[in-house]
């Protein structure tokens, strides 16, 4: 068990279950990406520890670009993305993939595909490490997923309960 802040949390998905999933994840898309030069851009903060280690698995050539939005106050969404850094890679004519560490009310990524599509990319690609079915309010096509969820609070491997638990190396979930 974990504290974090004034919550406990509970084992839920080992570092080595992520670690084979990810070398899976990692497989399917360098095969369905390997005549391109897709740009991978990877959604903060959540995501920088997924795509990091997940990025040493993808074998082809790509660029690695960034983004940064956030929805989440607590253990909920306020219902209202704000951006917080902007798109600094050009995107016309190229296959992006987005990646994120979790999809959620799909709030987040239905706001970003709606700014991404704005820069005309020729294919858009949803990654998630973590979907949580039950929880989606806005319907999204997602291309890899990590693992399906319950809908119940998560933190570790980049996930935050108020900032704090990110660093992690497995992911917990609220007691
Ligand atoms: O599907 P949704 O309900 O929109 O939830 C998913 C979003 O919530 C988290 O971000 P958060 O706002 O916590 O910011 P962070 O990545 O900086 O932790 C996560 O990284 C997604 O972007
Ligand atoms: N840390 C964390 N952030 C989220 N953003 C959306 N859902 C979650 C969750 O379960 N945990």
């Amino acid at each position: 068990m974990v504290k974090i802040i004034d919550k406990e949390f509970v084992p839920f998905i080992t570092a080595e279950a992520i670690d084979s999933r990810l070398q899976e994840m990692g497989e399917m898309i360098s095969k369905d990406f390997k005549d391109d030069n897709p740009i991978i851009l990877g959604v903060l903060n959540g995501a920088f520890m997924f795509l990091s280690d997940l990025a040493k698995y993808i074998k082809i050539p790509a660029e690695i670009s960034f983004i940064k939005v956030s929805s989440y106050q607590g253990i909920s969404s306020t219902g209202e993305v704000k951006d917080l850094i902007g798109l600094d890679a050009k995107l016309q004519g190229r296959k992006v993939i987005v990646v994120e560490d979790i999809i959620d009310t799909g709030l987040s990524m239905t706001h970003l595909l709606k700014k991404l599509k704005i820069n005309q990319p020729s294919q858009i690609s949803v990654v998630t490490l973590l979907f949580k079915p039950e929880a989606l309010k806005h319907q999204l096509k997602i291309d890899y997923i990590g693992f399906e969820i319950p809908n119940k609070f998560v933190v570790g491997y980049g996930l935050d309960y108020d900032g704090f638990g990110r660093n992690l190396p497995a992911i917990y979930q609220l007691k």
